[in-house]
């Protein structure tokens, strides 16, 4: 949940108006803002002008051609993603296009829930490259404009420190660790050192190395060759490849498993790589920065964690303290989002009374800022008046938990049905217990945010706390109605 998210915002290049109708369908109103152009001089003019997060461009046009396009928006903006969209006649020469730096290719005809996940993360990324995380101190132009950027806030000592590395590291061409529980806000560290480092106008692309298997992760970073697997009809080039003198954020490295770290721990010694399948090696010059909620030393003691692998990437670290640690930030920020949410829900805020702010302060935030920024949305929604007293806080927020988890209230009656869900499953033999329930719950969870947002996926995302693409892959994973009936 970005405080200062714009809609995101595509723009469709094809000579073919059945695709730009489709893709403004697919897209619609007020998810996202959609660009369409039918040729490429046309398309580089909303370019210039929308700035769009990122372009869809059909690579076989009539007037000109795909590629030419292409050159002309990587020279106008060169973090801003292309998806290519081909024929199967011209799918070697997209491929061909994608380490001069395309974002991907999908070959046409294809269907909505093929190229929907492809132009979420492109969007993502995009944002990532190119929303400012504003540090403070900065007294640039930009950082006195709220809706320019995200605030990145911080007044404790710890967080000075965090500031100063920053500003230490960012412009040195060396591996970055950021380290830190969920939601401390390492990705919002990884882009600032992007932004401020001398690689910013260059590409940047993110992967969650948790959220993709690892034969598919091998693929993703390093590309393959045609043939080399089952499926694996046409060539495929790695980011290692499409970032080539850029920067390649790598979330939840603690995830890979052994196979990935030693094909990581050799790419960083020298600096080349091989397609899976290929055997030519592929000389790279990517930054990596790194990231891990997981403690990385207890990983190397167990033997989960190459220790060289770490050493590589620990070039320089960067810890982000929990929130809990950070003193009076924590009212300064509550106070911030307050004001921030506020003005974008169109709400009346003056002040939160002392007795709010209590509870807050005394709350031990184990999911950090992102926790902390849900809570006061939530509040938000709930109030009414411009004070913000303790009954508006969520409902059970602050209630202490015993360490095991039985506490002394009584449990609400859905957790005693799911009790009983889960012996059936025990008693049925069910071989994947956890997928079944999470499925179930998952049904109930969407459906009743969905109906409640009118299928609206940004806000329905924003009010789970979870990303548009996760929330469309669940939603696809589970077949359910996005108008929520
Ligand atoms: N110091 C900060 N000031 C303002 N906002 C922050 C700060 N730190 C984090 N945030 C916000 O908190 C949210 C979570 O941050 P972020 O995604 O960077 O955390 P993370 O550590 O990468 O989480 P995870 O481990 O779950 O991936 C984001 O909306 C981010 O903008």
């Amino acid at each position: 949940m970005q405080p200062n998210a714009p809609t995101p915002s595509l723009l469709v290049v094809d000579d073919d108006p059945l695709i730009l109708q489709v893709m403004k369908l697919c897209l619609p109103d007020p998810d996202y803002r959609v660009y369409t152009a039918e040729n490429a001089t046309d398309g580089q003019a909303l370019f210039s002008k929308h700035a769009p997060d990122a372009v869809l461009l059909d690579i076989q046009m009539a007037a000109q051609s795909g590629l030419a396009a292409l050159h002309e928006f990587r020279e106008l903006d060169p973090r801003v993603p292309v998806i290519l969209m081909t024929g199967h006649g011209t799918a070697e020469t997209a491929i061909s296009a994608m380490s001069g730096g395309a974002f991907e290719y999908i070959t046409k005809p294809f269907e909505p829930d093929d190229i929907l996940p492809l132009i979420d993360s492109a969007i993502e990324t995009s944002r990532m490259a190119r929303m400012p995380a504003v540090l403070p101190g900065d007294d640039s132009p930009k950082a006195n404009d709220v809706t320019a950027g995200e605030k990145v806030l911080g007044q404790c000592p710890a967080m000075v420190e965090v500031f100063r590395s920053i500003g230490r590291v960012a412009a040195r061409d060396v591996a970055v660790l950021v380290l830190g529980e969920t939601g401390t806000g390492k990705e919002v560290v990884a882009r600032a050192i992007y932004q401020h480092s001398q690689r910013h106008d260059q590409v940047f692309h993110a992967i969650n190395c948790a959220a993709i298997p690892e034969n598919l992760l091998e693929s993703e970073l390093f590309g393959h060759e045609k043939g080399s697997f089952t499926g694996a009809d046409q060539r495929r080039i790695g980011k290692f490849e499409v970032c080539n003198g850029g920067t390649l954020f790598l979330d939840e490295i603690g995830d890979m498993t052994p196979l990935m770290q030693t094909k990581m721990l050799r790419v960083l010694q020298e600096k080349e790589f091989e397609r899976v399948g290929g055997s030519k090696p592929i000389k790279t010059d990517v930054r990596i920065i790194a990231a891990t909620n997981r403690d990385l030393d207890a990983a190397m003691a167990d033997g989960s964690f190459r220790s060289d692998l770490y050493y590589r990437l620990n070039e320089y670290t960067i810890s982000l303290p929990p929130l809990r640690d950070r003193g009076d930030d924590v009212p300064m920020m509550t106070e911030f989002f307050f004001r921030t949410f506020a003005n974008q829900l169109g709400k009346d805020f003056l002040s939160i009374a002392p007795e709010t702010m209590q509870v807050l302060t005394s709350h031990n935030w184990p999911g950090n800022v992102r926790e902390l920024q849900g809570v006061v949305k939530q509040t938000l929604l709930k109030s009414s008046g411009p004070v913000i007293v303790p009954a508006f806080l969520p409902i059970g927020f602050g209630e202490t938990k015993s360490p095991t988890g039985s506490d002394d209230q009584p449990s609400p009656s859905w957790t005693g049905d799911l009790s009983l869900e889960v012996q059936r499953l025990l008693e049925s033999g069910s071989q994947s217990i956890s997928e079944e329930v999470h499925d179930q719950v998952d049904r109930v969870l969407l459906q009743g945010i969905l109906k409640a947002t009118h299928g609206n996926i940004s806000e329905a995302a924003t009010r789970l706390g979870i990303s548009r693409p996760t929330l469309r892959n669940r939603i696809r994973h589970l077949g359910i109605n996005t108008t929520g009936q």
